[in-house]
């Protein structure tokens, strides 16, 4: 399907093409396309067929792109097909081809605002029996409203980026009052990111069926979590230090118009009107959870409870508005089975039961770990279509 050489297995097929920031030895940082293990330098190739907003790919983050809503965005992804499809092209790609392994990437795009969900639930379900064994898992408002919470978007990190072990306020259940230090409950969550193109007005809520008016694609995050920290500090306004020093977000942001959607499972009680659409987008997607590099689970994301466009929706009924490089993030995602858990206090049920990885028992995460979520997507048309990887390690407090 292209004439550019792509080895079997690349998670980057001429059919994705996903959008990142890269740097190339001490060149500016500039927007590529990603192909097998190589980059399209978008700016020369851009410039050189006078495409329209050529200059929008020299910059050093997608977020101009982004904004230019999805008529821009279709059009810009029907000239990188045709790019690396037509043989005729390959003069002019060629030389702009730079291998993966040549450059670092950075940051996809300056995060304007960050919003987690808590859209899974499986997830839900199993954090309420850890946090709260003596009352009914899920709350009450969780199948009403997709429970989310406002989170910090300047520690959002490329990924790569060493996570330096957060310390704060804990209290054991039977201690008399708390203490402070490196946290010994780190964790991670294993979450999909959507990412925020064309802003929306403020005071004017954005309808489910204007979802991908807004939302261009989709990341992989990484949002870390000290438990310690999180079980002491976050009652009743949530989620605080427990989850704001880092979240890792891979460096390829893939579009929506790559993935392809699937039916979300039905919602059972009915949600209010607001709530509600016809055809509420969902992704066929198969998370892989390494632990220094072995697979430790396979989250899905397939039986998502809330749909993205019911998130945004929820988000932006009260009439806040939401801005190009917003990203709001699915919340982590956990199936059934044990090994579909999206993080490890529920793989370890607590730190109760650990896991044997390559011979060591495992709780939660020590001094040196490294952590790499990869995710497949399975397009309606049966293509896979991978989404890159998102990694990071510990390093001491
Ligand atoms: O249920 C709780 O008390 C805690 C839940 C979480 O820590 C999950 C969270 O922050 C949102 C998510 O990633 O699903
Ligand atoms: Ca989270
Ligand atoms: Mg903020």
């Amino acid at each position: 399907m292209s004439w550019i050489d792509i080895q079997d297995g690349s998670p980057f097929e001429p059919d994705n093409l996903p959008l990142g920031v890269f740097r190339h030895g001490d060149e500016e940082p500039r927007v590529g396309a990603a192909i097998g293990d190589q980059i399209i330098d978008l700016a020369p190739v851009a410039s050189a067929q006078m495409l329209d907003g050529a200059q929008l790919f020299a910059e050093p983050t997608l977020n101009a792109f982004l904004a230019l809503g999805r008529p821009a965005w279709r059009a810009t992804r029907s000239w990188l097909l045709e790019l690396v499809r037509n043989a005729n092209d390959r003069d002019t790609v060629e030389p702009h081809l730079i291998p993966q392994s040549a450059v670092t990437m950075q940051l996809p795009f300056e995060v304007a605002d960050y919003v987690d969900f808590y859209a899974s639930e499986q997830h839900a379900t199993n954090l309420g029996r850890l946090f709260r064994p003596d009352s009914e898992p899920l709350l009450p408002n969780w199948k009403h409203l997709p429970v989310g919470y406002h989170g910090r978007a300047g520690t959002i990190v490329a990924s790569g980026t060493d996570i330096v072990r957060p310390s704060g306020q804990r209290k054991a259940p039977d201690a008399a009052v708390p203490t402070f230090g490196p946290s010994q409950r780190l964790d991670i969550e294993v979450e999909l990111g959507y990412v925020v193109g064309a802003p929306s007005m403020l005071g004017k809520p954005v309808s489910v069926d204007d979802f991908e008016d807004h939302v261009y694609g989709v990341v992989l995050v990484n949002d870390w979590s000290a438990r310690d920290l999180q079980a002491w500090e976050y009652v009743p306004l949530g989620p605080f230090l427990g989850k704001s020093f880092a979240t890792s977000i891979s460096p390829w942001v893939v579009s929506l118009d790559a993935l392809g959607t699937v039916p979300l499972p039905a919602q059972d009680p009915p949600v209010l009107p607001y709530l509600s659409g016809q055809n509420l987008p969902n992704y066929d997607i198969t998370f892989e959870v390494r632990l220094n590099g072995h697979l430790v689970s396979t989250p899905p994301y397939r039986d998502i409870y809330w749909s993205p466009a019911q998130m945004l929706a929820h988000m932006t009924v009260n009439g806040a508005s939401v801005r190009t490089g917003d990203l709001f993030a699915s919340g982590t995602v956990s199936g059934p089975a044990k090994n579909q858990r999206g993080s490890f206090i529920e793989l370890t049920w607590g730190g109760r039961e650990p896991l044997v990885v390559a011979g060591k028992e495992h709780t939660f995460l020590e001094d040196g770990d490294e952590v790499t979520i990869a995710a497949w997507a399975t397009t309606p048309t049966g293509t896979r279509l991978g989404l890159g990887e998102v990694t990071g390690r510990i390093v001491p407090a």
